[in-house]
């Protein structure tokens, strides 16, 4: 076990961002970020929170930190919006340490440090615990303890959202993951109300953005981001979102725009050209409206 690290659970980490040159000064990464990435990173920003309704006035927003390149971005584009935008809202930047090892914790502290990214660190001990519960499949547990941990922690800092890094990679994946292998059609959602947690909403506003140009962002701002620090899963199991990612890869060799594609499905099902779906945990046939029956009530 040579990737053991002190709590006893292995992983040996994923591929690491390298730095095209060294630190920028901040006040240029944030300008970078909002002349240079324009096109690419904050117009796409703006676009989701706008075309779904993510921030409201008098929002508390808890950006959820890990560390790694999505939400250290996430967490600039946040502040960006807050000094240059209309909407009044509150911000909390929010980050849970599940085991993490000192050395990632200390990078974690010390990016957000450079950033001027005041991160509130809440230890959880979620590594152990998944490896102990789900140690086969530790990523399912994880998240979910993860988000009830997040949700609690945002209610407690008085929050009544909480936005993750996700990102049009994600969504992408997500939706042929569940094609490929659970044999349903279901995408990442923009928002979500959280089940267990009253006022509570889930928002995801970098579900535009490309992951290509957020590495690209990061690297050329300089900065080493935790890169993937998951000390349980990592190569433990085969991580099938590695293999969609390569996938979607190969598929873009032959067809034209077909992550654009894929995205677009999930906007365009057409609910006369399927067999079945589920809603609100009930299961619904063609047949059920073929005749008559159920009506799937009409837009004015
Ligand atoms: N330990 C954590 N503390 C707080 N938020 C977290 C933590 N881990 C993940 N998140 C949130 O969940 C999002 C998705 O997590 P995931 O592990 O899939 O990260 P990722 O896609 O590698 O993104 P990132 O580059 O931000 O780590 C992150 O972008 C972040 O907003």
């Amino acid at each position: 076990m040579d990737n053991e690290n002190q709590n006893g659970v292995s992983g040996s980490g994923c591929e690491i961002l390298i730095p095209f040159n060294e630190r920028k000064p901040i006040r240029e990464i944030e300008r970078n970020l909002i002349k240079k990435y324009r096109k690419k990173i904050w117009s796409k920003f703006i676009k989701a929170i706008k075309d779904y309704e993510l921030i409201s006035p008098g929002d508390k927003i808890g950006v959820a930190i890990s560390g790694g390149k999505d939400s250290l971005l996430m967490a600039k584009l946040f502040q960006e919006l807050k000094r240059h935008g209309q909407i009044e809202f509150e911000l909390e930047f929010i980050a849970l340490d599940p085991g993490y090892h000192e050395d990632i914790r200390k990078l974690l502290v010390e990016n957000c440090e450079y950033l001027e990214i005041p991160v509130k660190i809440f230890d959880a001990g979620i590594f152990q615990v998944a490896d102990k519960i789900a140690s086969d499949y530790p990523c399912y547990m994880c998240a979910r303890m993860r988000r009830g941990a997040l949700y609690s922690r945002a209610q407690e800092l008085g929050c009544n959202k909480i936005s993750l890094g996700h990102h049009f990679n994600d969504v992408i994946e997500t939706t042929m993951l569940n094609v490929l292998y659970s044999g349903n059609f279901k995408t990442m959602l923009p928002k979500l109300k959280a089940s267990n947690f009253e006022n509570m909403e889930l928002i995801r506003p970098m579900y535009y953005i490309e992951e290509t140009d957020i590495q690209k962002f990061i690297q050329s701002s300089g900065i080493w981001p935790l890169n993937c620090a998951c000390m349980v899963a990592a190569k433990k199991i085969g991580n099938k979102r590695f293999e969609i990612k390569d996938l979607i890869e190969d598929f873009k060799q032959n067809f034209k725009n077909v992550d654009k594609s894929i995205f677009r499905a999930a906007q365009n099902v057409n609910m006369d050209g399927i067999l079945g779906f589920e809603k609100s945990g009930e299961k619904y046939s063609f047949l059920d409206f073929y005749d008559e029956g159920l009506e799937i009530p009409k837009r004015d």
